[in-house]
C-alpha cells in the first residue's frame, strides 16, 4: 500500500466512524419526535413552547442527516499545541498561535509532535463523550483551515482535502504550511500527498450549476465570509475572484453564528433569473435551506415575474430616479382617469343634490392636497364630497344656531352615506389603485407626458409609454426595471387596512410535514406576518441583505432593495469594471441612501479564479479602453491554450461560423459552453445554433450579453464584439462581462472591420 493509499484508508476509517455517529444522532432525533407528538394533549402555553421547541430543534436536526451530503466531511487540519491549551465549547483548543515550546530541535533540526487533529465538514458533530468528529466550517476552529498561509500558519502544520462521495472517501490533497518542520504524528512523520487542492478544484469542468467552495476558500475570500455582520460590509473584486461563491458562504456563516437573529430572513438579490438558478443550490449544499431568500431584481415584487428586455435607452430612463418623481405625479394624476363619473345626484332631506365636473375636480383636488398614499385618501375625499353637497344643498343658510346646524350636518351625512348612488359612486369615482393600473395608464403618451412635464424629455416620454404597452393587465411583458416601478408605486398608493385573515386556530395543526415546523414563540409573534400581509404578501423587513452584482443596480432599484432592507444590515458585492448602468455617481447617490449613515467596511479580491490567465489578457486589453487605469485581478492558472479569433468577411458569414466555433468547443470541452451575442441579436443567434441543440443538449446556451452576468461556461464563444459594445453607453464594460465568462476555453468570432478586442 503507498502512501497516498494508506492515507485515503486513515480518513475513510474517520469518516466511518463520522457516519455511524450520524446514524445513532438520527435514531435520536426520530425518537424526540414521537416523543414529542406523543405530548400532543398537552394544553398549557408554556408546555406548548417546550413541546414545540422541542420538536423544532429535533426536526431541524432530521431533516440535516437524513441529507446525503457528497462531502460531507472535506477538510482536516493537524496542529501544533496552543498557547495557553484553553478548549472552546465545540473540544478544539482556542489558541491561534502555538505554544512556545511546541517545536523542539532534534540534531539541528526543528521537530514537533502534532498536538490536535480536527477534521472539517458541514455540520459539525461530537462523538458519544463530546469529543468533535467534526468541526462545522463555520466554527471558530475551523477558521486556521482557510486562513493559514506558509508566511502565517499559526499553529497549522499540515492542511488536508478531503475529497468523498457519499460514504466514500476518493482522495485527498496536502499543503504543508511548516515544510522546514520535521512533523510527527504519534512517533509518525506526518505524511504529505499531492499537490494542491485548489487547482483540483478549478480545472474541474463546470455545470448548470454553481458548486460552493468550502474545501477551497481562500484566506482573503474568508476574510470577507467570517466578516463581522455590523453595519455594511462592501466587497469589491475583478471577474471571476469569488465574489458570488463569498456572498453566499457568508450568509451560511451569519446563519450559523447568530442564527436567532438571522432566522429573520436573509435576502440576496441577483440581478437575473440565469443567475438566480445558477447559485440556488450552494447554501442546501451547506446545510441551509429556508431562512435564505435568493431572488432576482425582476422578482423581488410579489406576484409579478419580469419576461421582458428594455433596450438600454429605455432602461436608462426608467432606471433613473427622476423617474421617482414621475411617478408621484402619476399616482395622483391617475385618479383623474378617463371614464370616471362626471357627476354626482343624491337625494337629501327629500331634495336632489348635484355636483358637476367642475365642483368634483375640485374636490378631487382638495383630497389630493398633501402627499399621503393615495389608496388611503379614500376617507378624506368622501368627506369632502358630502361637505361639498352639504353646501351645495343651500342647507347651511337655514340654520343659523351652531347647535341645530350640528345636528342637521349629521342627519344628512347620514342620509347620503347610505344611500347606495353614494356609495357605487364613491367605489368608481375613487377606486383602489393597484401599481400596475398606473403603471400600464403611463402607457398613454399623452398621459404621462402630463405626469413627466419638466422631467422627461419628450423622446423619453415617447419612448417610455411605447414600452409600456407590451405590459398587459395580468403583468405580463414586465421588464425588470418595470418591477422597481412598480415598487416605488406601491408606496406612493399605500394598501388600506384590511380585516385580518382569521389565523390558525390551533398550532398543532401545523405538525404534519418537517419543512412547516416553527415554535411556538414564532407563531405567537406574528406582527412581522401582518406587516409583511399589508404589503400584498412581499417580505419588507430582512435581518440581512445581500447584494450581488451590486454594480448594475439602477438608482430606482437601489429605492426597491433598500426599502427590504430598512433595519438589515448589509452585505454588498459588485465590480464597477462590469457595470452596465451609464450613470455611476447617480447610482451611488440612491446606494448611499439605502444603506443611510450605517457603518461600512470595504474589502477587496484581487485574485481570479475562473479564467486562465491566457483569456484573462485578452480581457485586460479591453478593460483597459472601457475603464482606463482599472487595475485587473491577477489570473492563478494559466492552461497554456491562446483563446481563438476567428474572422469572418461579412455579416452573413456569421451563422455557419457561429456554428462550427460552437460545435468545435463542444468538442473540445466536457462541459457547458456559453455563446453570447449582443442582446438584440438572441433569438437570431439561438435559431442559427438549433442544429446544435439535440445533441449538445444543455451543455449549450445562447445568451444576450446583458444575461451573462455572473454566469460561467467552460468554453465561451463570443459572437460579433463590435456589436455588443456598441449597443449601450455601457457596452465595452458588458463586452468585458462576455469575455470573462469562460474557464476553460474562448473564441472570439469577428467580421473584418471588427476591432474591439484586440488580438493579443
Ligand atoms: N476559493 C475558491 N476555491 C475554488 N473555486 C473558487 C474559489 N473562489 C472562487 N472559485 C470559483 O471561481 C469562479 C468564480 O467565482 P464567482 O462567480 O463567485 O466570481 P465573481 O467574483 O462573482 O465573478 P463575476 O464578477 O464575474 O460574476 C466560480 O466557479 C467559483 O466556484
Amino acid at each position: 500500500m503507498d502512501v497516498r493509499e494508506r492515507e485515503i484508508s486513515d480518513e475513510q476509517r474517520h469518516l466511518d466512524t463520522v457516519y455511524r455517529r450520524l446514524t445513532e444522532k438520527i435514531h435520536e432525533a426520530e425518537f424526540l419526535m414521537a416523543d414529542a407528538a406523543s405530548r400532543v394533549q398537552v394544553g398549557t402555553p408554556g408546555a406548548l413552547a417546550e413541546r414545540d421547541a422541542q420538536v423544532f430543534r429535533a426536526g431541524r436536526h432530521l431533516s440535516r442527516l437524513n441529507n446525503e451530503f457528497e462531502d460531507f466531511l472535506f477538510g482536516r487540519i493537524d496542529l501544533l499545541p496552543g498557547k495557553d491549551g484553553v478548549r472552546g465549547p465545540d473540544g478544539a483548543q482556542t489558541s491561534v498561535e502555538p505554544a512556545d515550546d511546541a517545536i523542539g530541535e532534534e540534531g539541528g533540526e526543528p521537530v514537533a509532535e502534532i498536538a490536535e487533529t480536527l477534521h472539517i465538514g458541514r455540520l459539525g458533530v461530537l462523538d458519544a463523550e463530546y469529543v468533535p468528529l467534526v468541526i462545522d466550517w463555520r466554527a471558530p476552529a475551523a477558521a486556521p483551515f482557510y486562513r493559514a498561509t506558509p508566511v502565517a500558519p499559526g499553529r497549522v502544520v499540515r492542511r488536508r482535502v478531503i475529497r468523498s462521495r457519499g460514504r466514500r472517501v476518493l482522495g485527498v490533497e496536502d499543503d504543508l504550511l511548516r515544510p522546514e518542520l520535521r512533523a510527527l504524528l504519534g512517533g509518525v512523520e506526518l505524511p504529505v500527498v499531492g499537490d494542491g487542492a485548489l487547482m483540483a478544484a478549478l480545472g474541474r469542468a463546470r455545470g448548470r450549476r454553481m458548486n460552493d467552495i468550502v474545501a477551497s476558500i481562500q484566506a482573503e475570500q474568508d476574510e470577507v465570509i467570517r466578516a463581522p455582520a455590523a453595519a455594511v460590509t462592501e466587497v469589491t473584486g475583478g471577474p471571476g475572484t469569488g465574489k458570488t461563491a463569498v456572498a453566499l458562504h457568508r450568509a451560511a456563516y451569519l446563519l450559523y453564528q447568530d442564527r436567532r437573529r438571522y432566522a429573520g430572513g436573509i435576502l440576496v438579490v441577483s440581478p437575473t433569473p440565469l443567475l438566480v438558478s445558477y447559485t440556488e443550490g450552494v447554501l442546501p449544499s451547506l446545510g441551509e435551506e429556508g431562512q435564505v431568500a435568493i431572488r432576482a431584481l425582476g422578482s423581488l415584487f410579489e406576484g409579478v415575474e419580469a419576461d421582458a428586455y428594455d433596450d438600454p435607452a429605455v432602461a436608462r430612463t426608467k432606471g433613473s430616479a427622476a423617474m421617482a418623481r414621475v411617478l408621484q405625479n402619476a399616482a395622483r394624476g391617475v385618479v383623474e382617469r378617463p371614464g370616471a363619473p362626471d357627476r354626482l345626484r343624491v337625494v337629501a332631506f327629500g331634495r336632489r343634490v348635484e355636483l358637476s365636473g367642475d365642483e368634483l375636480a375640485r374636490v378631487r383636488q382638495q383630497a389630493l392636497g398633501g402627499t399621503a398614499p393615495v389608496n388611503l385618501l379614500r376617507p378624506r375625499a368622501r368627506r369632502l364630497l358630502l361637505d361639498a353637497l352639504w353646501r351645495k344643498s343651500g342647507a347651511p343658510d337655514r340654520y343659523q344656531d351652531p347647535g341645530f346646524a350640528a345636528e342637521a350636518r349629521e342627519a344628512f351625512n347620514e342620509d347620503i352615506a347610505d344611500e347606495e348612488v353614494f356609495i357605487d359612486f364613491l367605489a368608481a369615482w375613487w377606486p383602489e389603485v393597484t401599481p400596475l393600473q398606473v403603471l400600464t395608464a403611463m402607457a398613454d403618451e399623452q398621459r404621462l407626458g402630463r405626469w413627466a412635464r419638466r422631467i422627461l424629455r419628450p423622446r423619453e416620454v415617447r419612448q417610455v409609454a411605447r414600452s409600456l404597452r407590451r405590459v398587459t393587465a395580468a403583468g405580463a411583458g414586465l421588464s425588470a426595471h418595470d418591477v422597481a416601478l412598480l415598487d416605488e408605486l406601491r408606496t406612493l398608493l399605500g394598501t388600506p387596512a384590511r380585516p385580518a385573515a382569521p389565523r390558525e386556530a390551533d398550532p398543532l395543526d401545523q405538525l404534519t410535514g418537517l419543512a412547516e415546523l416553527t415554535t411556538y414563540a414564532e407563531r405567537s409573534a406574528p406582527a412581522r406576518d401582518r406587516a409583511a400581509e399589508a404589503d400584498g404578501g412581499d417580505r419588507m423587513d430582512y435581518a440581512h441583505v445581500i447584494v450581488d452584482e451590486a454594480q448594475d443596480l439602477t438608482p430606482m432599484q437601489w429605492r426597491m432593495v433598500g426599502r427590504r432592507g430598512a433595519q438589515a444590515t448589509w452585505t454588498i458585492v459588485g465590480d464597477p469594471a462590469q457595470s452596465s448602468w451609464p450613470d455611476p455617481a447617480e447610482a451611488t447617490a440612491e446606494r448611499d441612501r439605502a444603506l443611510g449613515r450605517r457603518m461600512r467596511r470595504r474589502f477587496e479580491l484581487t485574485v481570479n479564479y475562473r479564467n486562465p490567465a491566457e483569456i484573462a489578457r485578452v480581457a485586460d486589453g479591453v478593460l483597459a479602453r472601457a475603464m482606463p487605469g482599472a487595475v485587473p485581478p491577477r489570473a492563478v492558472r494559466a492552461t497554456g491554450i491562446e483563446p481563438r479569433f476567428v474572422t469572418v468577411a461579412a455579416a452573413e458569414g456569421l451563422p455557419a461560423a457561429a456554428r462550427a466555433e460552437a460545435a468545435r468547443l463542444l468538442a473540445e470541452v466536457p462541459g457547458t459552453v456559453g455563446v453570447v451575442v449582443a442582446m438584440r441579436q438572441r433569438e437570431t443567434a439561438a435559431g442559427w445554433l438549433a442544429d446544435l441543440r439535440p445533441e449538445a443538449g444543455d451543455r449549450l446556451m445562447v445568451l444576450g450579453s446583458l444575461e451573462a452576468k455572473g454566469l460561467e461556461y467552460d468554453a465561451t464563444l463570443v459572437v460579433s464584439p463590435v456589436t455588443i459594445g456598441d449597443e449601450s453607453p455601457a457596452g465595452l464594460r458588458t463586452l468585458y462581462v462576455a469575455l470573462t465568462r469562460a474557464t476553460q476555453r474562448l473564441t472570439v468570432l469577428t467580421t473584418t472591420d471588427d476591432t474591439t478586442v484586440p488580438t493579443p
